[in-house]
């Protein structure tokens, strides 16, 4: 299962939509590496407190880490980061005037990954 993990500051809470944004990037994994649609999941955990450089207020961040099994090119890797972005920009509203620091990364699942349903 391509397993993601969205840390997102505590002010975006509603100003980022979340299941839209969930939707839409398994939308983008699927047509992008490949992955099956039901084997996508997403959580997101709500950071409660951030700091970049000496501040402590005035910015907001989402990070999302996309973990697939290996063998998806670089390339293909490079595009779905950029895509993931772009869905960040769409997703998550300026929240009270706070600088918006919207990443993301696709990395392999190490060798030793095994999953279980049911
Ligand atoms: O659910 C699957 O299709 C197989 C799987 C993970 C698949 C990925 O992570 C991927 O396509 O990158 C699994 O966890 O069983």
């Amino acid at each position: 299962m391509p397993q993601i993990t969205v840390d997102y500051s505590a002010p975006l809470a509603d100003a980022f939509d979340r299941p839209a944004f969930a939707r839409a990037l398994h939308t983008a994994v699927v047509d992008i590496v490949a992955a099956r649609p039901a084997a996508c999941m997403t959580r997101f955990r709500r950071a409660e407190e951030t700091v970049v450089g000496p501040d402590e207020a005035g910015h907001v961040l989402v990070h999302v880490e996309v973990a697939l099994l290996a063998g998806r090119s670089e390339e293909a890797k490079a595009r779905l980061t950029d895509a993931v972005v772009e869905l960040l920009r769409a997703h998550v509203r300026p929240a009270g005037g706070a600088v918006r620091h919207l990443s993301a990364e696709v990395r392999d699942l190490d060798a030793s990954y095994r999953s279980a349903e049911g």
